[in-house]
């Protein structure tokens, strides 16, 4: 019980660091029966690591300071859909990117029919694409492919930053995981190294990002 793992401790207040605000504790859940649910209006920490809060107003208690660690799982796919925005701009280096993460889905057990793979003209259209994709509800997350390289004008900046942003924005706006897997490459040379040359394939590294904040979500946070 919370009133169990809770002692006053108001002779600690001065010594105590101070640590960020804690509005309340996590909401009722079956395994949080044993806990009461109360509401802190600040906190500080103990020596010790253990969380001191002001209740209300009510003076000083301790929480038991057994913290919880959430983390995503790699290994507890099944069941889990993805989609992957790819864009078609520099097919040669977005293809190998694409081959990348789907190898990486099948070596960790994400089913084939799971898999949605959609093509866009290029990395500036993939984020209106990959917020429609998060707001339908059908994927635990969405996998964002492409490739900008610079050329000869500022264009490579409005659309390597539009596309981190649009995809940042996709993924805040659906509630979705929306994993950034676009290079943003001075030359060729740099986006082919790094879709599966000698810096790896980024679009593998992606899909191990999407699989582990799908399990975030899935398994922690909803
Ligand atoms: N130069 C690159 C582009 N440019 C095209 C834009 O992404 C966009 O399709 C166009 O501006 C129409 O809206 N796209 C890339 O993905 N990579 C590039 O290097
Ligand atoms: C990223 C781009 O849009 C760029 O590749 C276009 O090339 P340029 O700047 O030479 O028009």
């Amino acid at each position: 019980m919370a009133s169990a793992a809770a002692t006053e401790l108001s002779h600690l207040l001065p010594s105590l660091s101070r640590s960020p605000r804690i509005s309340r504790l996590a909401p009722p859940h079956p395994e949080n029966s044993h806990r009461t649910l109360v509401s802190f209006s600040s906190s500080i920490r103990a020596p010790t690591g253990d969380l001191v809060c002001t209740r209300n107003g009510r003076g000083p208690v301790v929480v038991a300071a057994g913290t919880k660690h959430l983390m995503g799982s790699l290994t507890k796919t099944e069941g889990m859909r993805f989609a992957v925005v790819v864009s078609r701009f520099n097919e040669v280096v977005t293809s190998l990117l694409l081959e990348g993460a789907l190898e990486t889905f099948r070596r960790y057990s994400v089913t084939e029919e799971n898999i949605t793979v959609v093509k866009v003209p290029g990395s500036f259209e993939i984020p209106v694409v990959a917020q429609q994709l998060g707001r339908s509800g059908d994927f635990h997350a969405v996998l964002c492919i492409g490739a900008v390289i610079r050329g000869d004008t500022t264009h490579y900046d409005a659309v390597a930053n539009s596309a981190a942003s649009g995809v940042l924005s996709a993924g805040l706006n659906s509630g979705v995981p929306c994993i950034f897997g676009v290079l943003t490459c001075d030359d060729m040379d740099q986006a082919i190294n790094r879709a599966g040359g000698k810096s790896g394939n980024k679009g593998a590294e992606a899909a191990l990002t999407a699989i582990e904040m799908a399990s975030l979500f899935r398994d922690h946070l909803k």
